[in-house]
This record gives structure tokens, sequence and C-alpha cells, in this order.
């Protein structure tokens, strides 16, 4: 084992282009790097390759050209298989929509997040016990997402993305579907995820959001900029 922890994610030179007639150049000669217990807010307009970005750094696209290392891992190197299996041990995602099943209780639901290696059930429900205490959720576990305010199924989406111990939680537009107090809650608990050393990516337009962000990076036309 190296004595330092590899940054958790080093873009180099990353471009994405679309091969449409004309090519759309969705991410232009990247670099970014985020270390671990970073809090990054990536903010932009619409169009300006923030769902690129995502996909890219969440293994669910390729570059076209450029390097990836995600945990000091090179990525644009690997198969699918690898990318996969990389993805579920350290990447959790968390939506603007919640993507729970209505007809599945909130344990259910965090219990069937695809983490690899799989657990056996007993204690795949006890991982998802501590995930749902983790967001403050233990009180609802029995609950079908039908019955849970906006704020408390982002909660639970967020326990479902933990349930892998991810090195990352990548989330686009957390907060889209919230009211102020729901969105005030889900960020206290992004604050609460971050103390403990979690390193989280966030896509919002809200500046709400990225003000409680430790860096704030701009994208337009594909290209980065540090504020
Ligand atoms: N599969 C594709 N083929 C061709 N062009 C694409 C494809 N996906 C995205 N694009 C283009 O790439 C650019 C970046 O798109 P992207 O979805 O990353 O933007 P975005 O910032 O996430 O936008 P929004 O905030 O509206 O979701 C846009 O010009 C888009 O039209």
């Amino acid at each position: 084992m190296p004595d330092v922890m590899p940054d958790v994610i080093v873009l180099d030179a990353v471009s994405r282009v679309f091969p449409t007639d004309p090519p759309v150049r969705a991410l232009r000669d990247v670099g970014l790097r985020i270390r671990r217990g970073d809090y990054v807010a990536i903010v932009g307009p619409s169009g300006s390759g923030k769902s690129t970005l995502l996909n890219t750094l969440g293994l669910l696209d390729r570059p076209t050209s450029g390097s990836y290392l995600l945990n000091g891992i090179e990525t644009t190197a690997l198969g699918d298989g690898a990318r996969t299996r990389l993805r579920g041990r350290e990447i959790g995602f968390v939506y603007q929509s919640f993507h729970l099943l209505p007809h599945r209780t909130v344990a259910e639901n965090v219990m069937l997040a695809e983490v690899y290696g799989g657990h056996p059930r007993r204690h795949r429900r006890r991982r998802a016990l501590e995930a749902l205490e983790l967001v403050g959720m233990s009180h609802r576990v029995d609950f079908p997402p039908g019955r849970l305010s906006g704020g408390e199924r982002q909660r639970v989406a967020i326990a479902r993305a933990l349930m892998g111990e991810p090195a990352l939680l990548l989330c686009d537009e957390p907060t889209g579907n919230l009211d102020s107090g729901n969105t005030e809650a889900v960020l206290d608990l992004f604050d609460g995820l971050h103390a403990r050393g979690l390193t989280l990516l966030v896509i919002t337009h809200e500046d709400e959001v990225s003000a409680r962000a430790g860096r704030r990076v701009r994208i337009s036309d594909g290209v980065l900029t540090e504020e």
C-alpha cells in the first residue's frame, strides 16, 4: 500500500466529442483534481457540458481523449466489466428525481443498491439500517417512499448511494425537486457527510447549494474554470 492516498479524481486534458454532424465538443481539454474530502460544486448554464462531465466522472461515458484517474486507477484503459466494478466500489450517485421503487419499503430500497461484490442479505440489511441512521431516516425504515416528503425521499436515495461506502458521491441537481426547507435539510446532511470525510461533487444551478461547497468550478461550453 502506498502511504499517501491518491487523489480521488484527476482529469488531464479530457475531451468528449460527440460524433454528430457537425461534431459537438462537449468537454474541451478539461483538467480537474479532486482530493479526498473535497466538496466541489460544478455550476454552468444549460448545455454547457455538466451531464457529460458527470457521466464521464461516473464511468458511464468515456472521454474521446485524455486521462482519467479515479483513486489512482487509469480508467480509460479499462474494459466495460472493470469499469462497472470500479463504479460500484467507488461511486455513489444521487439524482434530482429520487428513483425509489414505490412498492418497496425505505429499507428495501436502500438494500437494493447496486453494490459491487454483493453482501449476504442479513449483512445488507444491517448496512442499510446504518446508512439510514446516517441520513436521519431510522424512524421511517418500513414506510413506502410515497408517504415521505421530497426531502425525506432524497435522504433515502442518499442512504442508498452510501450503501457501498463509496469514495465519492456524485450528485446531479440533488435539490432540484425540493422546496427551500427540504433543500436546507439535504445541504445540512451533505455538510455532515463532508465533515466525516466523504468526497462530494454536486452539479447545481442553485447559488444556495454551490455556496455550501468548499470549491466552485464553472463550466461553460465544455471548458472548466475554478472560481
Ligand atoms: N449524445 C449526444 N450527441 C450529441 N450531442 C450531445 C449528446 N449529449 C450531449 N450533447 C451536446 O453536448 C453539449 C453538452 O450537453 P450536456 O448534456 O452535458 O449539458 P448540460 O450542461 O448537462 O445541460 P443541462 O443543464 O441542460 O442538462 C450540448 O451542446 C448537448 O447538445
